[in-house]
């Protein structure tokens, strides 16, 4: 591992999203999402009970809180935007006060000198879209521009980064294949097409960027870099079915315009013909790429698994959320995506890792010493991918707060700062106190 060093202007910052932080989901005109049905639904939510009607509060702290990014020494901030507060029917008439909070929000981060990093779209599409069809309406594309067009009116400038969408493979796997997250269907066939709309309305609001915006913005996706457990065929093949289906299945159409031919194979009769011109719709020149980036997998080809693609658990440390840490896949996915891709700037815009973390200390402290362990080994890797001539720009840390884990609710925290969610007491982890002396030093403390 060569010597940690990062460029002069490396954007060292935090992320969240709407629905995990915010509470008050329906004030001041906001129109419910689909994460507002899904998660007060027993029948669908994992975590019983655990919904985003509270949250960490942060629709009433906000202030408060960038004041705490501040004391961090936070360079940037990633959130994202609950179309419904913004769209309370998701197309149509703006609400005006819901638009305001994130004006409000943009504002006071920039008078702490903190860049907004503004994501459109983190998994709450408004109830009355999801009554509409949701991603299975051809029409999503052009909703999601109307909506886009109307945050690049009212922010852009002040926001300088945007992002379309967040990881529209967690999107469709999860709430259309496997049903696990909203809006919670397990359809073999609804999936692919979830899917190509997710990325026909990226194409579209790239393209309202290019009409209406000045700055930049990208894509955001959850790679998961896939090793064969042997050398035998069979693994080689499970492998790479397991890439096409959760890595190039996003990428190869944002960057490439193409599909991984291993789709067909995969889905069958399930994956229709596409037609051309969505391929061109969807491959759009972007300003950067927004990396998440949590665990591999060792994959070895078994039935017992879709995909004919089974996990092979290794020798290593798990995370609470069954991950595990492997820093080495941030270096290769990264190389891997230059070599394949080209030279787009990157951004990691999630890294992080839920560990248990024992009860406040005497003194108020929270030691997480397994993420300050996983946090050190992943500068570490983001360093080993720029020293090999990665473009790197910036980092996330997930997550500034512990948040709702969506369909596991509270009790996976991936916070670096602990919310005593009774009290709403914000208290920063020691995770959090280095990566203080992490952006303070641009890494030299490492
Ligand atoms: O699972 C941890 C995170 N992964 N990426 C999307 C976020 O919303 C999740 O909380
Ligand atoms: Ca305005």
């Amino acid at each position: 591992m060569t010597r940690v060093s990062f460029p002069a202007d490396f954007l060292w910052g935090a992320a969240t999203a709407a629905y995990q932080i915010e509470g008050s989901p329906l004030a001041d005109g906001a129109g419910p999402s689909i994460w507002q049905r899904f998660s007060h639904d027993p029948r669908l939510m994992a975590a019983k009970g655990d919904t985003g009607d509270v949250a960490c509060d942060h629709y009433n702290r906000m202030e408060s809180d960038v004041a705490l990014m501040k004391a961090l020494g936070l360079k940037a901030y990633r959130f994202s935007v609950a179309w419904g507060r913004v769209l309370p029917q998701g197309t149509g008439r703006v609400n005006a006060a819901g638009l305001a909070f994130y004006e409000r929000l943009v504002d006071t981060l920039i008078a702490h000198d903190i860049e907004p990093l503004c994501t459109l779209f983190h998994w709450d599409m408004p109830a009355a879209l999801d009554d509409r069809g949701g991603w299975l309406n051809p029409d999503s594309a052009e909703w999601f521009a109307d909506y886009a067009r109307v945050m690049f009116q009212a922010l852009d400038g002040r926001v300088k980064k945007w992002v379309t969408l967040n990881e529209p493979w967690v999107v469709t796997d999860g709430g259309y294949l496997h049903g696990a997250l909203a809006p919670g269907h397990r359809n073999m066939f609804e999936a692919p097409i979830a899917s190509h709309n997710l990325m026909r309305a990226h194409g579209r609001a790239v393209q309202v960027y290019r009409e209406v915006g000045a700055h930049q913005i990208g894509l955001v996706v959850n790679i998961e870099p896939k090793y064969p457990a042997t050398d035998s065929a069979a693994d080689a093949a499970a492998t790479a079915r397991a890439d096409a289906y959760m890595n190039r299945q996003y990428l190869d159409p944002a960057m490439l315009g193409t599909y991984p031919d291993e789709l067909r194979e995969i889905f069958g009769e399930a994956w229709p013909e596409w037609p051309t011109d969505d391929m061109a719709l969807i491959r759009q020149r972007l300003d950067f790429v927004g990396i998440n980036y949590y665990t591999r997998n060792v994959v070895t080809a078994d039935a017992s698994w879709p995909l004919n693609a089974g996990p092979v658990r290794q020798d290593a440390t798990y995370t609470e959320t069954g991950w595990e840490v492997y820093p080495q896949g941030l270096t290769d996915l990264l190389v891997w995506f230059k070599d394949r891709y080209g030279d787009l700037p990157l951004y990691i815009t999630e890294n992080g890792a839920a560990f248990y973390d024992p009860p406040q200390a005497e003194d108020g402290a929270v030691h997480d010493p397994l993420r300050v362990s996983y946090l050190k080994k992943h500068f570490a890797a983001v360093s080993d991918a720029i020293a090999q001539g990665v473009d790197v720009r910036g980092y996330m840390l997930w997550s500034l707060f512990d948040n709702l884990e969506w369909s596991l609710g509270y009790s996976k925290r991936f916070g670096m700062v602990h919310v005593n969610f009774a009290t709403q007491e914000r208290t920063p982890k020691d995770s959090a106190k280095l990566y203080s002396q992490v952006i303070a030093t641009n890494g030299a403390v490492l």
